[in-house]
């Protein structure tokens, strides 16, 4: 893992990644990020910068080695969120773990299970408005092997992220082990950004980003750039504030437009970063397709049942810790499991779902192994959000936050490339899949939620029984 290129894209001090004049700066050096930093390292002509608020842990074996998967949760490369307590769940809070790492979520935390959504999960979006997000434009595949052709209806086996070479998890740093490698690509882990640096075109109603404030050991550094900043920091950015405040507020509005006439700082050199919560409001293209998808007209997977070999006995995770960052800097995460308009449907879903898998397990061989059904209480998260800052499609900035190019409505310079752009839940994993991570001694079934508005694709597990022993 620990390729010549990887090593020298990686900066040891933050002097040495100043250093360099910038075209674009990738804000996290998660799975999108590092793809999008790799892809853009191809043209030798331009100089790209990525900052990662995590370390780079190329060599530990919880992330490398598969078979230790659901270890790294909850401990220092994980972000360590939590919802609120769901009133849908009687009051719970879900723990919900995001990757501090270089790598994000696909490096210490995923579970490397690699499958596509449906067909109509991508048209859907392109459906929307969104040009070159179907099917066909995102994937130009003659092959017809199922799952992966579109119908992800069935059974089926899922591909797993593991270098069949090394037999290590392969995740978002093999992006950038180029050989030779990339000497205009810099990374700097450790790097907490918290502003992205606006300022106003003259005679332009836009504004433009010219670069990044961070976070560095307790200091505080900024570094600009000519040509873009990439936020790709994944669904929920705990560091950059939302600027939605201000519109509540009308004192705190003034106070930021006057703050940034005299000194161009404050909240109005920040980027629009919405929360989950104010995507439950679905526009009326958006409710028409969801409606469609349950209407029984479609072939789409509703329902994904894993039959899961993990055992779960040894994984942790310490629900409410902060040690990260001050909890008044967390996001708020609110997704409403059977709670808001569409929360009686999605309460539905589950329900039936856990009916058919009862029904499965009265036959032999799941008769044998599988014991106790549990209830809609033991609902857990799936670790799968979208929609943070959606593609707006045909409604453009009423139902999001970039176009189909990724680019922020009203902001030149300024894209977003990662999970939070997806406008609508796909049937599918998407860099993966869930755990009990509670450590219950006995197996059985185990409810999971998407974890976005709403629940498309719930998960209802058929976890193996524990067998006496099996505690490795
Ligand atoms: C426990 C778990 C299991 C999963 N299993 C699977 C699976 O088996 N298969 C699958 O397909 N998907 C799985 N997923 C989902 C998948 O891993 C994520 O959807 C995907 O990695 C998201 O990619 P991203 O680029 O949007 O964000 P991430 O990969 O999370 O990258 C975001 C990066 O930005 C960094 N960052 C955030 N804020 C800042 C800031 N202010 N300054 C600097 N850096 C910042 C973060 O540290 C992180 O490295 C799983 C997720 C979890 C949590």
């Amino acid at each position: 893992m620990t390729t010549p290129s990887l090593l020298s894209a990686v900066k040891p001090t933050v002097d040495e990644f100043l250093a360099h004049h910038f075209d674009f700066i990738v804000i996290g050096g998660g799975t999108a990020g590092l793809a999008v930093a790799a892809r853009l390292a191809e043209n030798p002509t331009l100089t790209i910068g990525v900052l990662e608020a995590g370390a780079a842990a190329f060599d530990e074996d919880d992330v490398n080695i598969p078979g230790r998967y659901g270890r790294s949760l909850g401990g220092p490369h994980d972000w360590k969120f939590e919802t609120v307590g769901q009133k849908g769940l009687g009051g719970r809070t879900l723990p919900w773990p995001r990757g501090k790492i270089l790598g994000g979520s696909s490096s210490a935390l995923n579970f490397m299970t690699w499958n596509r959504g449906n067909r109509e999960d991508y048209d859907a979006w392109e459906e929307l408005g969104n040009k070159g997000w179907g099917w066909n434009d995102l994937l130009h595949i003659e092959t017809n092997k199922a799952p992966l052709s579109g119908s992800n209806v069935g059974v089926w086996t899922a591909i797993c992220t593991v270098d069949p070479g090394t037999g290590a998890r392969s995740y978002a740093p093999r992006y950038v082990s180029s050989n030779p490698p990339r000497s205009n690509l810099h990374i700097l882990t450790g790097a907490l950004v918290q502003e992205i640096i606006l300022a106003r075109r003259e005679s332009h109603e836009d504004w433009v980003a010219t670069g990044v404030r961070f976070v560095h050991h307790e200091c505080e550094f900024s570094v600009s750039v000519s040509r873009e900043v990439i936020l790709s920091a994944g669904e929920f950015d705990p560091s950059l504030p939302n600027p939605d405040d201000l519109k509540s507020n009308p004192q705190a509005a003034e106070d930021a437009k006057d703050e940034y006439q005299k000194h161009r700082t404050g909240p109005l050199t920040i980027l629009p970063c919405s929360m989950s919560e104010s995507l439950s409001h679905f526009t009326p293209e958006q409710s028409s397709i969801i409606t469609r998808r349950f209407t029984g007209e479609t072939k789409l997977g509703q329902i994904e049942y894993i039959f899961d070999l993990g055992n779960w006995r040894s994984i942790h995770i310490r629900p409410s810790s902060s040690a990260n960052s001050s909890s008044a800097s967390r996001p708020v995460i609110d997704p409403k499991y059977y709670d808001s308009s569409h929360g009686e449907l999605d309460l539905d879903i589950m329900v039936q779902g856990a009916r058919f898998a009862a029904e499965m397990c009265k036959a032999k061989p799941l008769a044998d192994i599988v014991h106790q059904l549990w209830a809609v209480e033991n609902t857990v998260t799936d670790w799968h959000p979208v929609g943070t800052c959606a593609m707006g499609g045909n409604a453009g900035k009423e139902a999001g936050v970039v176009d189909e190019r990724l680019r922020v409505y009203g902001v030149k310079g300024l894209r977003v490339v990662d999970a939070s752009i997806m406008p609508l839940q796909i049937s599918a994993h998407f860099a993966g899949d869930g755990l009990d991570a509670r450590g219950f001694g006995f197996q059985t079934h185990r409810l999971e939620a998407h974890d976005s508005p709403h629940i498309i694709g719930a998960r209802l597990h058929l976890g193996h029984t524990m067998l006496p022993g099996s505690n490795s």
